[in-house]
């Protein structure tokens, strides 16, 4: 018997799967994000705040939470690009907010420190929705990153930008060092501590060469139509392959980024031990063998 028959006679056996029925908010209406689906399988997350570039407040802290937190579940979703409305991606933190924040009407120190701890939790939390998110993310930065802008891009899967495009890791100027990703994450991603220090410590602008060359970033557009397109070329691969095992790659480089090698061995092994047997892998063998386009199911 052939393999593709061999495969065939599998796949039949596995047919018998039940879909479960997974009940998920969907509801893509938020105040400062524009969300829209630009191909199948594709979502498309737009800052929008641009007439204030975009500037991160608590507003945006919780819809962009909830937005990626549906984005995990949601059958509909395999891959997601991100971008900023207007002049550019982010100004970072909403400074009107800071300033609400330092003059939090607390006498006590203790107190007042746990209300702080709470707000920065907040936002991690946030931020690392997109880590969880199971779906890649793709961030398309053009125009001005800056601060927290560097702190949502670090979480991200994939980064592009436009030949405009300038970055800042600015918390140092604003008088405090940063809270939410970028000093856990940046330095992780990219292959150069001295120079992620310099960037921390200087708060200096840098380029997308230099981000390129840092490893911040992995490719330049000429411009914000043209990244826009990357970005979803990119993505529509993604979503043309296995859910499974996008999603199942996803989660171990998150897991062998913050682990062992060993420990991130094992986790794999259990995981594949149960992914091995999905329909998935016989449909991309056969995929392959037969050299055709291979549908899969939600997930
Ligand atoms: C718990 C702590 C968690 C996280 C902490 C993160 C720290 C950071 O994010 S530090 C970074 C803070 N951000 C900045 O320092 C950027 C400040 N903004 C700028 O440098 C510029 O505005 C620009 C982004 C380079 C854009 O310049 P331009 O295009 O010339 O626009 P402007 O006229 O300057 O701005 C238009 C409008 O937007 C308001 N705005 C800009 N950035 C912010 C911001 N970060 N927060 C609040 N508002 C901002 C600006 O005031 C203007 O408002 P008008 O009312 O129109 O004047």
């Amino acid at each position: 018997m052939s393999l593709t028959k061999n495969l065939r006679l599998v796949m039949n056996k596995s047919n018998g799967l039940r879909q479960l029925s997974t009940s998920i908010d969907t509801n893509y209406n938020f105040k400062t994000l524009k969300v829209t689906a630009p191909s199948e399988y594709v979502f498309h997350v737009e800052f929008n705040r641009p007439e204030r570039r975009n500037a991160m407040n608590p507003t945006f802290f919780a819809e962009l939470r909830k937005c990626f937190e549906q984005l995990k579940y949601d059958q509909d979703c395999r891959a997601v690009l991100v971008s900023g409305k207007g002049k550019g991606f982010t100004a970072g933190l909403d400074l009107t907010e800071l300033s609400q924040m330092a003059s939090m009407d607390i006498e006590d120190v203790g107190r007042k420190g746990f209300q702080f701890q709470r707000v920065i939790e907040d936002y991690q939390t946030s931020l690392t929705s997109i880590e969880k998110c199971h779906k890649p993310v793709i961030a398309l930065i053009h125009g001005h990153c800056i601060g927290g802008g560097i702190d949502l891009i670090t979480a991200c899967d994939i980064r592009y930008c436009s030949k405009n495009a300038w970055f800042s890791v600015r918390e140092v100027d604003v008088g405090l060092a940063a809270d939410i990703g970028t000093l856990q994450r940046f330095p992780k991603i990219t292959g150069n501590d001295s120079l992620v220090r310099e960037l921390v410590y200087t708060a200096r602008n840098f380029t997308p060469d230099e981000a390129l060359k840092l490893g911040l970033i992995s490719h330049i557009s000429e411009d914000e139509s043209a990244l826009i397109n990357k970005g979803l070329e990119t993505a529509k691969i993604i979503a043309s392959k296995s859910p499974i095992a996008v999603q199942g790659s996803k989660i171990n480089l998150v897991f062998a980024r913050d682990n062992k090698v060993e420990d991130s061995l094992k986790f794999v092994s259990a995981w594949n031990g149960g992914m091995l047997q999905s329909e998935d892998l016989i449909k991309s063998a056969m995929a392959s063998m037969s050299k055709e386009e291979a549908t899969f199911s939600k997930l």
